[in-house]
């Protein structure tokens, strides 16, 4: 298995009163990273956290910090993001007219990229970025809210750039959990996302582990 599994908490989910307690326990549930949902109002219909609040969590965490930047103008942020301590910024691909720039923008800063595409945007036009990236985000609801439920339609996006990238790290993000997960892994997805699926489970822990054997028995089976 040429890839790694990366369970993902979206922190969307968590009390945000207690950010830097929930971290620790997502990290002490055996999460690998964590999905910070970073929305400004414009380019979803919500609004979340910015840098002020990533520099705060760093200082209670050294987990690799996966901020998704669901903002309209993501040139503005690359460095407050990198001085807060972020460690990987993924922008979507419809709020940017010149991702290769980006790109490098976000590396020059210090970052790890990410690309995110909404359900409406065909995979095809990232192909030409991934050499550049350290991940793609193939989104699994329209961004904006937590508990969607999960759009099963998107997986062939998955599976096309699996196939074409077998070594990439593809993220999905949008109703995972225990009842979604095995179709997700079995089109190459391996950085989950969750946020309901793992915050309300009975056993965050458990619910992790379900997500993470799912992923690596997709592995075993190539
Ligand atoms: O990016 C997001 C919404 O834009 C969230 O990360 C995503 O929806 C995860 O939440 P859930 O697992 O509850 O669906």
């Amino acid at each position: 298995m040429p890839y790694q599994a990366k369970i993902n908490p979206s922190m969307l989910s968590s009390d945000f009163a207690y950010l830097g307690d929930e971290a620790k326990r997502m990290v002490g549930c055996g999460a690998d990273c964590l999905h910070m949902d970073v929305m400004d109002g414009h380019f979803v219909p919500n609004i979340t956290l910015g840098a002020p609040i990533i520099k705060c969590l760093r200082k209670h965490t050294d987990v690799f910090l996966d901020c998704h930047m669901m903002v309209s103008n993501p040139e503005q942020w690359v460095d407050d993001f990198a001085k807060a301590g972020a460690s990987l910024y993924c922008f979507h691909i419809e709020a940017t007219k010149d991702a290769p720039a980006l790109i490098d923008k976000i590396h020059a800063a210090g970052m790890k990229a990410g690309v995110a595409v909404k359900p409406g945007t065909p995979v095809e036009v990232v192909f030409d970025l991934v050499p550049k990236v350290e991940q793609i985000l193939i989104m699994t609801v329209e961004p904006g809210f937590g508990g969607q439920k999960f759009m099963e339609d998107m997986l062939p996006k998955v599976a096309i750039l699996r196939e074409k990238f077998p070594d990439l790290d593809i993220e999905v993000d949008g109703g995972l959990s225990a009842e979604t997960i095995d179709k997700a892994a079995a089109a190459g997805a391996n950085v989950i996302v969750a946020g309901t699926g793992v915050f309300h489970a009975p056993d965050p822990s458990e619910a992790i582990q379900i997500l993470r054997d799912s992923v690596n028995r997709r592995g075993k089976k190539e």
